[in-house]
């Protein structure tokens, strides 16, 4: 018997589940995917917003600013790459003044700190590259970029160091209230694509499925909320191109969101998006030929003289846009011991230490947990060859042979980076896995070099038939025959 069971192992599940580590009791994170980070958390603008654009007294502004200024220590402790780059939301000369002054006005109701309005040499200087129409921005100076990968890994390795068990390719399939607690029958999914079914018995629920967390409450409960997805596409360039902003340049907010952004990424790429389009399909994360269309004009409107021509790849991410346009958050109040974090859109990412921390807490104290000792709240990332000293590299190597066999050259990473990133707490078992954690298959040709060589790896150290060897879930294998005997 399980005492928490939560569903969705995105970065709302992983922060949860190492706020519920911190506490006695048996824990584990169901996620449908390969690996946690396979939904939303992996496709997104990746900002830590600095937290003025919710209505003041929500849940989004509060948890927003609590997990803002939460993650210089959590960066710290956890090894994320983050960075407070700051962020300016530019107003053009046609645009009515008042839009930014309600974003500052909001933004001081909602606690955030430092914000402007900055205009004028001040603002060219801080970004050359505004478009000439650009008149004024506000500025925040506690906005950031984040790996959005490394800190929903980083949460789950440490959840699982703390002992929460991680069930990865594991589908709930349904949901019960019994005696006790509730009943979650799962599917898992084997790599040879067989099924098993399982129940599992537990005392509490934490609904964090993202995109699904709408069918989970609506199971459980008679107080009905409804998510639709939301999509966002973007053009991720090429680090060459990484330089062209600074700060995150975002537009005045819209009714569908907060707009196109332009923002250098925290390891140095330049991203562009997202649009904003509801769609029926909570599994329909392709882009569009309208959606990346419609990206260079609409973020011609703040950034000038974008090298679009630097494109290396394309993605789309789903909000979990809920209709009451607000985090749903605690326990159902016809559900005992059925706790909702559903509804995550933006700022999820920025609020999820924030929306751990909260839910953690409520778990524990209904089910009377006590503070586990012995907590170790610390955890390391992969080491990476290419943040380090040409010394260090060279001892590293003397060390371990394999950091001096470089297996992606577009992101200069090793073979001791792959067989860390294999090897460690919750390893990867996936090139989509190998890559969140190392970055190899990131680069400018796209994993067009480094996927065989991964595949080679990954067949050799975890004895997954080459054939068997996945790009992520599913039916996602990369070689599907022989096209000549040897
Ligand atoms: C385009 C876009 C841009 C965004 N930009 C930002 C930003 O810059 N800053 C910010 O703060 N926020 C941003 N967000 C919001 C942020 O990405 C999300 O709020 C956050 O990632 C949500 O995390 P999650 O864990 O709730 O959901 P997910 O990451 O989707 O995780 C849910 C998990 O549940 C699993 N699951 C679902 N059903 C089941 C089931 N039946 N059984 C087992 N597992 C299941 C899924 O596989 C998935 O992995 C953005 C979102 C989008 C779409
Ligand atoms: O478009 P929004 O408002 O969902 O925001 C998404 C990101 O946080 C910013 O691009
Ligand atoms: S070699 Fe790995 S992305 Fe190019």
């Amino acid at each position: 018997m399980y005492d928490v069971i939560v569903i969705g192992g995105g970065v709302t599940g992983c922060a949860i589940a190492r706020e519920l580590s911190k506490f006695e009791g048996k824990g584990c994170v169901i996620e449908a995917g390969d690996d946690v980070c396979s939904g939303t958390s992996k496709a997104n603008s990746a900002i830590i917003h600095a937290g003025f654009d919710a209505a003041p007294g929500s849940n989004k502004a509060r948890l927003n600013v609590r997990g803002n200024a939460m993650m210089d220590e959590l960066a710290e402790k956890l090894d994320i790459s983050f960075r407070r780059n700051g962020s300016l939301v530019v107003r053009t000369a046609e645009q009515p003044e008042e839009g930014l002054r309600q974003l500052l006005e909001k933004g001081r109701q909602n606690g955030v700190p430092g914000i402007r309005i900055v205009a004028g040499e001040e603002l060219r200087a801080m970004e050359p590259n505004l478009a000439d129409t650009v008149v004024e921005a506000l500025y925040a100076p506690t906005g950031a970029i984040v790996c959005p990968f490394e800190m929903t890994i980083a949460f789950a390795e440490n959840a699982y160091e703390n002992g929460m068990e991680f069930r990865l390719e594991t589908t709930v399939k349904e949901i019960e209230k019994e005696e006790g607690g509730y009943c979650v029958r799962v599917e898992k999914r084997a790599a040879d694509q067989t099924v098993t079914t399982e129940e599992l018995h537990t005392k509490a629920v934490v609904n964090a499925a993202g995109v699904y967390a709408d069918v989970w409450n609506n199971r459980v409960s008679e107080n009905k909320i409804h998510i639709t997805a939301r999509k966002g596409e973007y053009l991720l360039l090429d680090k060459v191109a990484g330089n062209h902003v600074q700060h995150t340049i975002f537009q005045l907010p819209g009714k569908m969101g907060k707009g196109v952004l332009v923002t250098q990424t925290v390891h140095g790429n330049l991203l562009v998006g997202p649009t904003a389009k509801d769609i029926d399909d909570k599994e329909g994360v392709n882009t569009t030929p309208e959606g990346l269309d419609y990206l260079p004009d609409s973020a011609a409107v703040s950034v000038k003289n974008l090298p679009l021509r630097q494109v290396i790849t394309s993605f789309a991410g789903l909000r979990a846009h809920e209709d009451g346009d607000d985090f749903v958050l605690g326990e159902a109040a016809d559900a005992p011991n059925f706790y909702n974090a559903a509804g995550i859109e933006s700022p999820g990412l920025s609020s999820a230490p924030a929306i751990g921390e909260e839910i953690a807490a409520e778990v524990a104290a209904k089910l009377g947990l006590q503070k586990k000792e012995g907590f170790k709240d610390t955890r390391k990332g992969v080491q990476h060859l290419a943040e380090l000293s040409m010394e260090q590299r060279n001892e590293l190597i003397r060390q371990n042979p394999a950091y001096g066999n470089i297996i992606c050259r577009c992101e200069m990473i090793s073979e001791g980076e792959i067989l860390d990133a294999i090897h460690r707490p919750i390893g990867a078992r996936s090139l989509d896995a190998v890559k969140r954690r190392t970055r190899a298959g990131m680069g400018r040709c796209q994993s067009g070099f480094c996927s065989p060589r991964v595949i080679d790896i990954l067949n050799r150290e975890c004895g997954i038939p080459m054939e068997q060897v996945r790009k992520n879930s599913g039916a996602s294998n990369f070689i599907v025959g022989k096209n000549k005997e040897i």
